[in-house]
């Protein structure tokens, strides 16, 4: 290491307020505390609890709780992505803008060397204020952030995409990496909507990385490798890859009676299904899913949010699935340990929405995955792992609206877990190549290291 390297940067971080960005954040954090750098970590005031158990460095990475402002329309308790139905997300991002004084305060005082932020285009004008530099930090992969940038296609920075322009990848990407017609007229809708403010998100992202001093992204060669040349000549300012961020093991145990519940089950034969932490299904679908996992004949754990116009998940529930699948299945609206219960041995597959939080989990367990992608990213990052990965299989949609059936999810979860399917074993094989060539020793300190490099070099010599 050189002596740049070695000084100590204290870095401040104010991630969206949504938990599969605040959760990656943190992963981030941790990196960087393990090589001894400061971390201020902003988050919503009540969040703080699911995150202690993942902060590794307590003495190092400072959480410094907000209160989120009270905003009309918004429940009094809501104060993330998780508490909130699709609609009400631009509500979220108005009470974020609104602790705008309250993050200049502490920066006035705590003047920090950095400022990563994501969703808060306002930032990097903050830290100009108190000579910091600010970095814009992507939680998910390069691929979508390519795919949804008009420049990426030679379109103008400002070009609204369509859904003819999204059906179709831009050039340079992997093969079978596209959007289906209903992904790209969902994406092209979502890009038109405000996201408070009366700014979309694309315009608050074009701020964002107008800006910011750099862009560092959550990925890696290994896996995004020709990618993130193309990417670097996008922008025309630094682009850091951060690396894999793979999560630590968390500092709790799994909660009693889902640890005893799952320990009444063989090894590798339960099912976990989980869209994270902002998925609601329409009714029909969610009864699709738990359908599907019903058909299988095998164990199941759901922890799924009740579906929309649903006020509880059991409303929600098929006529007599309850008592149908009392033996072997456990369905839960609330928040749970997904880490924990990915590595339980007797946990044998995921059914996941291939948030890149959930890719990250799923990828360092044993568990063979099922993908169900929902939305934006998600939709990527399955055909990233079922594609070119090849590390899962995607449950079958119609194309025209993405409707699936119970048949679809319970094909795809027989195709990985059956002994003898050739699909499960390939699976299998890549999932074993992939979680030990991202784990390798080394790997995640080159990037972090090379990060660090970076940012010293913004800030210059001091
Ligand atoms: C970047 C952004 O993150 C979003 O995250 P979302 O919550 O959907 O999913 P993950 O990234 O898997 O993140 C969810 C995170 O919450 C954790 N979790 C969730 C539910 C629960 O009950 N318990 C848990 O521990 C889970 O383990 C993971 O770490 C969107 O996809 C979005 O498209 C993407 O751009």
């Amino acid at each position: 290491m050189s002596p740049v390297e070695d000084k100590s940067l204290h870095i401040a971080m104010y991630p969206w307020f949504a938990m599969g960005h605040i959760t990656p954040f943190l992963h981030l954090a941790n990196k960087l505390a393990e090589k001894g750098h400061k971390i201020t970590f902003f988050l919503p005031l009540k969040t703080q609890p699911k995150l202690a158990s993942l902060n590794h460095h307590p003495h190092l990475i400072t959480f410094i709780p907000v209160p989120v402002p009270r905003v009309d329309g918004l429940p009094e308790w809501a104060e993330t992505t998780n508490d909130v139905p699709p609609q009400d997300r631009p509500l979220i991002m108005i009470a974020m803008d609104s602790t705008r004084d309250t993050i200049d305060s502490h920066l006035a005082q705590l003047k920090p060397d950095l400022v990563f932020f994501d969703f808060a285009h306002w930032l990097p004008g903050l830290a100009r204020k108190y000579q910091a530099k600010s970095v814009f930090y992507c939680a998910s992969f390069m691929m979508p952030a390519v795919y949804f940038f008009p420049q990426a296609r030679n379109k103008p920075i400002n070009y609204a995409l369509e859904e003819e322009d999204l059906v179709h990848p831009p050039p340079g990407f992997p093969d079978g990496i596209r959007l289906a017609a209903h992904e790209a007229r969902a994406m092209a809708h979502a890009l038109k909507l405000d996201f408070g403010g009366e700014m979309t998100w694309a315009e608050r992202s074009m701020v964002a990385y107008k800006e910011c001093d750099a862009i560092a992204i959550k990925t890696c060669r290994e896996i995004e490798g020709p990618l993130c040349e193309f990417a670097t000549m996008l922008v025309n300012k630094p682009v850091f890859l951060a690396g894999p961020s793979l999560p630590g093991h968390p500092n709790s145990r799994l909660d009693e009676d889902i640890d005893g519940w799952l320990k009444g089950f063989g090894h590798a034969t339960v099912i976990y299904c989980a869209l994270g932490s902002e998925c609601t299904l329409e009714k029909d679908q969610f009864q699709e899913l738990v359908l599907g996992l019903e058909l299988t004949g095998k164990p199941f754990l759901a922890a799924l949010k009740p579906p929309i116009n649903c006020k509880t998940i059991e409303s929600a529930l098929p006529e007599g699935f309850l008592e149908r699948t009392r033996d072997r299945g456990m369905i839960h609206d609330g928040w749970v340990q997904q880490q924990l219960i990915l590595n339980h041995p007797s946990v044998g597959c995921f059914v996941t929405h291939s948030g890149p939080g959930s890719f990250s989990e799923a990828i360092m367990s044993k568990c063979q995955m099922v993908l169900l992608p929902q939305a934006v990213d998600q939709f990527l990052i399955a055909r990233l792992m079922s594609c070119y990965m090849k590390v899962g299989v995607e449950v079958e949609k119609r194309d025209y609206d993405g409707f699936f059936t119970r048949e679809a999810v319970g094909k795809a979860i027989n195709l990985v877990m059956e002994e003898e399917s050739e699909v499960g074993k390939e699976v299998r094989a890549n999932h074993a190549k992939w979680r030990e060539l991202l784990s390798k020793e080394g790997l995640e300190e080159y990037y972090i290291s090379q990060l660090v490099q970076g940012l010293h070099g913004l800030l210059g010599p001091k």
